[in-house]
Parts: C-alpha cells; sequence; structure tokens
C-alpha cells in the first residue's frame, strides 16, 4: 500500500570533503532557502536548506566536521557533534562514484555509529555522472558492503539532476510520520540576506562561550556588485553586541580575531551563493539591544 502520510524532519549530509554535500544540498532545495531565525526551538543546528515536497518535509541541517579529538576543545566539540548526530533523523553518508571507498569513509561510519547508534544511514553515491554503468555496479556494491544490507543506497547525480528525486523520496521514507515544521511561505524572502547574516554570526560566535550567542546580531547593511568586477559582489554587515568587553572579543587582538571571523565567513557565503565576494565587517555596542523594542525592530527581530 503506498505511505500516503506525511513526514518531516531533520536530515544530514556527511562525509569526506569534495564529496558533493552541498551541490546536492543545492540541488535539492532548490532556490528556496531557510530563514533561520525562524528555526523551531527544538533544534539548535543551523539550516542549510528545507525541501517542500507534497508528500514530505526535509531540514537539511549543517553538522559540524568530525575530527579526532586531541585537546579538551576538539573533545567539547565531538560532544556537540555527537548530540547533532544523535538528534537527526537520518544521515546520509555521501560517497563520489569516481573514488574508491577508503580508510577516511570507514572512520566517519565508525564514528556515526558510534555517535548515534540508532540513526539511519542511508548511502548516497554522488557524481554518477563521472563514471559509466560498469564502474558504477562495483562501486554500489563497494558502499554497500560498508554500510551493511539494512542500508539503501542511492546513485544520484547533483550536478545533472539524475535520481535527486530519488534521493528526496528514500530520505523523507526515514522520516518520522508528522507535520510540516515550516510553512512554505516561509522560505523565499530574502533569504540570502538572512542566510549571509546567520553565516557571519556562526563564524564569529565560533569557539565562544554562551553567553555570547544571546548577545551577538548580524545585520547586513549592503550588497552589490564590486566596483569593475561582475564576478563579484561587495557586503557590508554590522556585529552588534552589547558590551564594549564583547567587542574586544570578537575583534580579538589587533583585529586579529574579527580578520579570521571574516575569511570563515567569506567562504561559506562564496560557497552558497556561488560567486566571489568581498566582506566587511564592523563591529558596533548596541547598549542592551535585547530590551529595547526600538533595537530590535532595526535589528530585524
Ligand atoms: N560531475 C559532478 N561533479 C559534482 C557533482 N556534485 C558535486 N560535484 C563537484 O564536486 C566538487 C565538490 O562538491 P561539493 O558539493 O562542494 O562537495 P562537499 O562535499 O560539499 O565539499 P566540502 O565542503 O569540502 O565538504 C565540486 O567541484 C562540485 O562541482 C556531481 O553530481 N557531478
Amino acid at each position: 500500500m503506498p505511505d500516503t502520510e506525511f513526514h518531516s524532519g531533520f536530515v544530514c549530509f556527511v562525509g569526506r570533503p569534495n564529496t558533493g554535500k552541498s551541490t546536492l544540498t543545492n540541488a535539492m532545495v532548490g532556490s528556496k532557502i531557510a530563514i533561520t531565525s525562524s528555526r523551531p526551538q527544538t533544534t539548535r543546528h543551523t539550516i542549510r536548506g528545507i525541501v517542500h515536497r507534497e508528500h514530505a518535509q526535509l531540514i537539511l541541517v549543517d553538522t559540524p566536521g568530525l575530527h579526532r579529538p586531541r585537546t579538551l576543545l576538539g573533545q567539547r566539540l565531538n560532544e556537540l557533534v555527537r548530540d547533532t548526530y544523535s538528534e537527526v533523523d537520518v544521515i546520509a553518508l555521501c560517497i563520489p562514484a569516481d573514488e574508491k571507498v577508503g580508510p577516511g569513509d570507514r572512520w566517519i561510519l565508525e564514528q556515526i555509529r558510534h555517535m548515534a547508534p540508532k540513526t539511519p544511514i542511508v548511502g548516497l553515491v554522488t557524481k554518477i555522472d563521472k563514471v559509466g554503468k560498469a564502474q558504477l555496479a562495483p562501486q554500489l556494491m563497494a558502499v554497500s558492503k560498508l554500510l551493511g544490507p539494512e542500508c539503501e543506497i542511492v546513485p544520484v547525480s547533483a550536478t545533472k539532476g539524475e535520481q535527486v528525486e530519488v534521493v528526496v523520496d528514500v530520505l523523507a521514507s526515514k522520516l518520522p510520520e508528522g507535520p510540516a515544521f515550516y510553512p512554505d511561505g516561509d522560505l523565499t524572502d530574502e533569504p540570502e540576506e538572512t542566510l549571509m547574516a546567520e553565516l557571519i554570526r556562526e563564524a564569529a560566535l565560533e569557539g565562544l562561550d554562551d553567553e555570547m550567542p544571546h548577545s551577538l546580531a548580524v545585520v547586513i547593511e549592503e550588497v552589490r556588485d564590486h566596483e569593475g568586477r561582475e564576478d563579484m559582489l561587495d557586503v557590508h554587515a554590522l556585529l552588534y553586541v552589547e558590551r564594549s568587553s564583547q567587542k574586544g572579543i570578537i575583534i580579538g587582538k589587533g583585529g586579529a580575531r574579527l580578520r579570521e571571523v571574516g575569511t570563515a565567513a567569506r567562504h561559506q557565503i562564496e560557497r552558497l551563493l556561488g560567486t566571489k565576494i568581498y566582506l566587511e565587517l564592523h563591529v558596533k555596542i548596541a547598549k542592551d539591544w535585547q530590551r529595547d523594542p526600538k533595537q530590535l525592530g532595526r535589528l530585524g527581530f
């Protein structure tokens, strides 16, 4: 009997670098990018995109990268990663069609199994347009052998749009039954600016303690074409904090930290938009902005 229930939930893509996770995310989401400030309180994850279909809503979340812990900070990060993996409803492990299954894939799988033993895993063999059928068949078998017989394997090409809907359907089938978390119409208003602000905010909070998140707001002041270059955008953003001590923390000694934040955020935004950007960040103090309705309005809350 066909399943006519609506399914909704959280999905994350994992895999070695360059395995096609972002490209597939974009192919699934299309032009719809989530307004992350409206994320449900049930999740602390950054939402990369929301896939709306008649029968399902998939919320694609970002997961911090896995790494071998060498320090206390490393351990803490891994705890965060563990929480993320165990909170999503399905994990999609991406392995390219044209690269042999290797120790990197096995290590990632071990980590996932260890951190989220109950979360279903789906194997995605990506970039299938790069290989012929003769090469694809053994790769599907190799991935199936890696994951075990209980896991579904889906071949896909994000760039050619082949099998993308099959990926959506298979992932959707692993999600719990339930209503959509987000209304359809929520997703398209100024998605890029909101997401840019969120990526900058994320980069600025990297490694800081729990207090700062509530005190930091990011506003995109201006986005325009870079003079003389069609392939580049200028983005000006303001980071609002509540106290001068916080300003110091964000900026760092001699501005070093802010420069790192800028670089990290720029990479993320360039990846998202597919264009080069010139990112300019300024930090301002807006005292008690959280409690001041006028300031809140200005900051877009
Ligand atoms: N031919 C082909 N190339 C692809 C496909 N999907 C991704 N690529 C290319 O593979 C490279 C890596 O893709 P990404 O989507 O950035 O990979 P990623 O896993 O998100 O990479 P990280 O951010 O490093 O983890 C890019 O050059 C993509 O254009 C595909 O379906 N076919």
